[in-house]
Parts: structure tokens; C-alpha cells; sequence
């Protein structure tokens, strides 16, 4: 993770403004935005509701085009989506008349992936991540967290170097969250994936994140950025919260979160 500026970024942004164009308004959403997400790492944007942090995962996905400023993958500029960035949201959108092995073929369907190879590995990743007994099941008799793993499956089984996630277990009852960000965790590490996570919750963007960046809103800007120690990051996030120092960089992104939510009410 320690290399030399000189080599490009898996994630570049540089400069990167974005307005919101309709026929009475232009609304800035995100101004000068500048990061680097290196190869593997894993980062995490919070900040108050509004700041952009969607909007900045669509431009990295190449989804939005932004107004100004540069978003380069591997020191390549995005020009569109491709199939080296994986997305997954909240909303896992399968189709509940297709079986799980069939909605997650769907995804190779979709990128033009489907070999006999990509479809094993698929059921590779269906039985890592303990699916593949439900494999012929539709998704209508899953649990809410199995059913985000499928989605999980889905977008790693088209092979993405990236991936975006956008509060993926925010819908998910406690325990059921808190096992899922594990699962996620060590799965992306064990197939070296570069992650940019949006999260709400400030103790899941320290028990996951490599380094977390606070942003303030109205445009949304990068506030702050908060590296995480390396016992910290090293440990799966639910052991993490267990480790010194965890409740420190907890306060100290709680306060920044306190002050740019202030400056958003203008105190
Ligand atoms: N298509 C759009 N047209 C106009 N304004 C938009 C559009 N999409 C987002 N915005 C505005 O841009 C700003 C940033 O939105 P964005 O969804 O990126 O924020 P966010 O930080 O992800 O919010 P949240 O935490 O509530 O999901 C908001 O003020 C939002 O209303």
C-alpha cells in the first residue's frame, strides 16, 4: 500500500466537481474533490445526508459524468461504466422468479461473461459465502442478509477489481449487519479487492475502512480524513471495536461529523 506517488491510483479523483443541471437550477452537489484510493485498500466516505457521497460513488462507477475535473481508474479516465468496477446497493434488486444461481448468471448475462469457467466460479463464490445449498431457491424465501450476499456474489462473480458499495447493510437488522461486514470484509481481502464503502455508521467505517473520509455538504467537500491504525484495520470489524484506541477514533470522527453537520445548519 506504501508505493510511490508516481504509480497511478486504482481510484483518482482530481478536482472533481459535479452540478446537478435541470431547466431552472444548477445544484452543486460535490466541489474540488480530491482522493486516491490505492490498490486493495478499502476507504469509507461518511458525512451528513446531502454531502454527495452517492454522487461521488456514481462518478467513480462512471454512471455520472462530472462537470469538472478528472476520474482516472488504474491512470486510465473513466468514460463509462465497465466491468472492472462492481456496484452494489442497499436494494439488492433480484428477481424473485429467477433461482439465486440464476440471478447471480444474470449478472454474467449481463456483462457477456457467461462461460462454463465464470459460471463455476460463480458457484465457487455461492459456496463461499454458504449459498450454495439455497442455489436452486428463489430469493423470496431468503433472509435479508442471505439475499445481499447473493447480491454480493453477483457483482464479484463478473471478476471487478472495484468495488462500490452504498450502504449495503443498512436495511439489515443488527446482528445480521454486524456478521455480513465480516463476511464482506475478509472476502474482499482474500480476493484482493479495492472498496469504497458509504456508510451512516461511524463504528462500521473504522472496523472496515483503511481510511475514512469525513466530507461536509452544501457542496459537498472533503472535510477530513482519518487514517486507521494497522491493529485496527487488520482485524475482522467485529473484533476491531474490541481493539485499544477503537472508542478514540470513534470520538474523533463523531466530532468532525459534529462539525460539518453545525456548518450544514449554519452554526
Ligand atoms: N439527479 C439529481 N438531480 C438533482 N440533484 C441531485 C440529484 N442527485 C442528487 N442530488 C442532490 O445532490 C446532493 C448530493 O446527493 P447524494 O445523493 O450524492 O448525497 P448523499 O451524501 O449520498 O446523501 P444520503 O446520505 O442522504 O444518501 C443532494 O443535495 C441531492 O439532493
Amino acid at each position: 500500500m506504501n508505493q510511490a506517488p508516481s504509480t497511478p491510483a486504482k481510484i483518482e479523483l482530481g478536482h472533481v466537481t459535479h452540478l446537478y443541471l435541470s431547466a431552472t437550477r444548477a445544484f452543486m452537489a460535490v466541489r474540488d474533490i480530491n482522493l486516491r484510493v490505492e490498490e486493495g485498500e478499502f476507504i469509507c466516505l461518511v458525512g451528513p445526508s446531502g454531502c454527495g457521497k452517492t454522487t461521488l460513488l456514481s462518478i467513480m462507477a462512471g454512471l455520472e459524468r462530472p462537470t469538472a475535473g478528472k476520474v482516472l481508474i488504474d491512470g486510465n479516465p473513466v468514460s463509462g461504466t465497465s466491468r472492472q468496477v462492481g456496484y452494489m446497493l442497499q436494494q439488492d434488486y433480484l428477481f424473485n422468479w429467477r433461482s439465486i444461481e440464476d440471478n447471480v448468471f444474470l449478472g454474467l448475462d449481463i456483462q457477456g461473461l457467461r462461460t462454463k469457467e465464470n459460471e463455476a466460479y460463480a458457484l465457487h463464490l455461492l459456496e463461499e459465502m454458504e449459498l450454495i445449498d439455497v442455489r436452486k431457491s428463489s430469493p423470496m424465501q431468503l433472509s435479508g442478509g442471505m439475499r445481499q450476499r447473493v447480491a454480493l456474489v453477483r457483482t464479484l462473480a463478473c471478476q471487478p477489481d472495484v468495488l462500490l458499495l452504498d450502504e449495503p447493510f443498512s436495511a439489515l437488522d443488527y446482528q445480521t449487519k454486524l456478521k455480513l461486514e465480516d463476511l464482506i470484509f475478509t472476502t474482499l481481502r482474500r480476493h484482493k479487492k479495492t472498496a469504497v464503502l458509504v456508510t451512516h455508521d461511524l463504528s462500521e467505517s473504522i472496523a472496515m475502512g483503511d481510511r475514512v473520509y469525513i466530507l461536509s455538504r452544501n457542496p459537498g467537500r472533503i472535510n477530513s480524513e482519518v487514517h486507521i491504525p494497522a491493529h485496527i484495520r487488520n482485524a475482522i470489524p467485529f473484533d476491531a471495536r474490541n481493539q485499544d484506541g477503537f472508542q478514540d477514533l470513534f470520538h474523533r470522527v463523531w466530532k468532525e461529523m459534529e462539525v460539518v453537520s453545525d456548518a450544514a445548519k449554519g452554526h
